[in-house]
């Protein structure tokens, strides 16, 4: 049944019906998926210019970073929210070490919504059990979070889910999980000391997040907690190797990912404790039930208003995407067993069902990367991470692109403020139009590739990442759109929206990012389609207007002579030319990249 409805998303295996997997109205009918008036068609009128180097930059975006700020960081002249909630640790912890464990001590769940291999839970349960204290547990639902986020409904509706699950989980140990909403983000640091004021606790500990809001709440709180006598911790958990581990010769973070990943790799080799993995939160006494029935007794709120799916939608992520832990693993397991070591030769083929499927989990947190690393390694038969079986090699060396992207978030904090890792990307002329980027988020710009992913992503909330490649190239390269533009819609709309994951692979998808090709690269919609989905399947699978193209045609029935029976089922003309595009935005990134953004 779970191989079923993870077949449903990708799969070759076992095809489902089309009718069951993807929507059968055509586009014509298909409902928008933007409002035009969104304000994310539109830049934001507070625009900024700052001069670097004698460059004039002018940005459309994000006035809640300034130019200084950027270049402070790339200078190292400022601290960065990591550095500062780093010192912060370190500063309180001879007074933190000193406070006394009172009736319970508390673990608060953010992104880590896991039992199994949870640090900061392990810990917690660990220092309850030792100075004879409950553990309790607690989630905070912060519906101006999701909104600043830009999270999807899909994922919250997945969050909300998986809590169920934990709290039955958490339920068999004895451990209660209690989950609030909270409706302004300012009130709940106030409201964190409130509540374990009121359940006799002064211990409180979590694992780390990386982004510049999360860091900066967790600096302010954790100071915050010592004045009211209460000892936070944060513990260093999100990731195999922890951001800031890692340097070049000269001192430096790595911006480039192969040497990054070659230094991952020797580091967790001199560093073998870096795989072990935590053992399961210990059982609080039975008792516990009674002294704190009502946080036992409190149900998971519903989704908040702004975040809301509908029914259908509810049914259908529910039945693509089972929420919790034992899922995950689950998926961990079958993945491995079954498909593990084909992963390099088919990973690339969107109408294959040869990816894991994890990436929700991890955002989420069902998952460490931990677990997903070490039940690979195991699985191979030697217990380095870069030999063996080369399915094995390669899927570890994806997993390590996601710790990559969090090193460089937290390094590059500004990335996370709408400014792009590279400051000259800011000069490019980008575009804003209205009617193009609709077309495309709708899928119908006559490229059936683009189209076929993007009605993926808009169904599935998921989308293969060569799609998201192909797509994201296509924005921001053919139709010149601002990149940010569609970073957002990502993260509006993935079940497994992850800033840092989205953010590296909008920047290098667009060139704006960390590690680019050597070379300037704009991929061939058609040629992308022939190579990767070379019968079509994927793309009859997500465009029922083409379903009755035959042979190569499908990948452009109007350039292969099947024009008229496209345009009777309502699939679109290419809205744009391929070479013009081409050359239009080889000119455009030239103008301000000089020679670099010659092909
Ligand atoms: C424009 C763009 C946007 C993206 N946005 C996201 C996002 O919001 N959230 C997200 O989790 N991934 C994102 N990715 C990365 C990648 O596409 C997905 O992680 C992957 O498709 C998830 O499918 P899977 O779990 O089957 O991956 P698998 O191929 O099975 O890989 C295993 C895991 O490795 C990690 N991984 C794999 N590829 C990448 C990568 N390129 N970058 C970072 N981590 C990777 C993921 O955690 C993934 O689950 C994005 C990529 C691009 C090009």
């Amino acid at each position: 049944m779970r191989q079923k409805e993870a077949d449903k998303i990708t799969g070759k295996r076992k095809p489902p019906s089309l009718s069951e997997s993807a929507p059968t109205s055509s586009t014509k009918k298909a409902k928008s998926a933007i409002d035009s008036t969104d304000p994310i068609c539109t830049p934001d009128p507070k625009s900024q210019i700052a001069e670097d180097n004698g460059i004039v930059l002018r940005d459309f975006y994000g006035p809640e970073m300034s130019y200084e700020r950027v270049f402070a960081y790339k200078e190292d002249k400022l601290p960065r929210p990591i550095e500062l909630l780093d010192s912060a640790l370190v500063e309180i912890r001879s007074t933190r070490d000193e406070i006394k464990v009172k009736d319970a001590i508390v673990h608060w769940f953010r992104s880590d919504l896991r039992v199994r291999d949870n640090k900061a839970l392990r810990l917690a349960s660990e220092r309850a059990r030792e100075k004879g204290a409950l553990l309790i547990t607690m989630y905070i639902v912060s519906p101006q979070d999701f909104e600043a986020h830009f999270t999807s409904p899909a994922r919250v509706d997945f969050i909300l889910r998986t809590l169920q699950e934990l709290k039955d989980d958490l339920a068999k140990l004895n451990i209660p999980l209690y989950v609030e909403t909270i409706e302004k983000r300012k009130r709940i640091p106030g409201r964190i000391v409130d509540l374990l004021e009121a359940w006799g606790a002064n211990h409180l500990f979590a694992n780390m997040e990386f982004e510049v809001d999360e860091l900066r709440r967790d600096e302010s709180l954790v100071r915050a907690c010592l004045e009211k006598g209460i000892a936070m911790d944060v513990l260093p958990d999100n990731c195999v190797v922890h951001p800031g581990r890692l340097a070049t010769g000269t001192r430096n973070q790595y911006s480039v990912y192969t040497p990054w990943f070659r230094s991952w790799i020797a580091h967790i080799h001199e560093n073998p404790e870096l795989l072990e993995l935590s053992e399961e939160p210990l059982k609080n006494p039975a008792s516990m039930r009674e002294r704190y029935v009502k946080i036992f007794d409190r149900t998971i709120p519903t989704a908040p208003r702004n975040k809301m799916l509908k029914d259908e939608e509810k049914r259908r992520f529910q039945s693509i995407w089972p929420a919790g832990e034992r899922e995950a693993h689950e998926r961990l397991k079958i993945f491995v067993q079954q498909r593990i070591g084909d992963y390099k030769e088919h990973r690339n083929f969107p109408g294959e069902n040869a990816t894991s499927s994890l990436s929700v989990h991890f955002a989420t947190g069902t998952l460490s990367a931990r677990t997903a690393v070490r039940t690979a390694r195991d699985h191979n038969r030697t217990k380095r991470l870069d030999g063996g079986n080369v399915g094995i090699e390669t899927w570890i060396s994806e997993i390590a692109w996601r710790d990559f992207y969090r090193h460089v978030l937290a390094h590059w904090p500004y990335i996370c403020m709408n400014k792009p890792f590279k400051s000259e990307y800011a000069l490019v002329e980008w575009e804003y139009d209205q009617d193009k980027f609709k077309a495309w988020c709708e899928g119908r710009t006559g490229y059936p590739i683009v189209d076929a992913a993007m009605r993926q992503l808009n169904y599935c909330g998921w989308m293969h990442n060569r799609c998201r490649m192909v797509v994201a190239s296509f924005l921001a390269k053919h139709l010149l759109i601002d990149w940010r533009m569609g970073e957002r819609y990502f993260m509006e709309h993935l079940i497994d929206g992850d800033f840092a994951s989205n953010n590296g692979g909008w920047g290098f998808s667009s060139s704006t990012g960390v590690d680019p090709q050597p070379y300037f690269r704009i991929f061939n919609p058609l040629l992308q389609s022939e190579k990767f989905d070379s019968e079509g399947e994927y793309i009859k699978r997500w465009i029922p207007e083409l379903r009755g193209i035959e042979g190569k045609a499908v990948h452009d029935p109007y350039g292969r002579g099947k024009g008229a029976e496209a345009e009777k089922s309502g699939y679109p003309k290419h809205m744009v030319d391929h070479r013009e595009s081409r050359d239009r935005c080889l000119a455009r990134y030239k103008e301000v990249l000089g020679r670099r953004a010659e092909q």
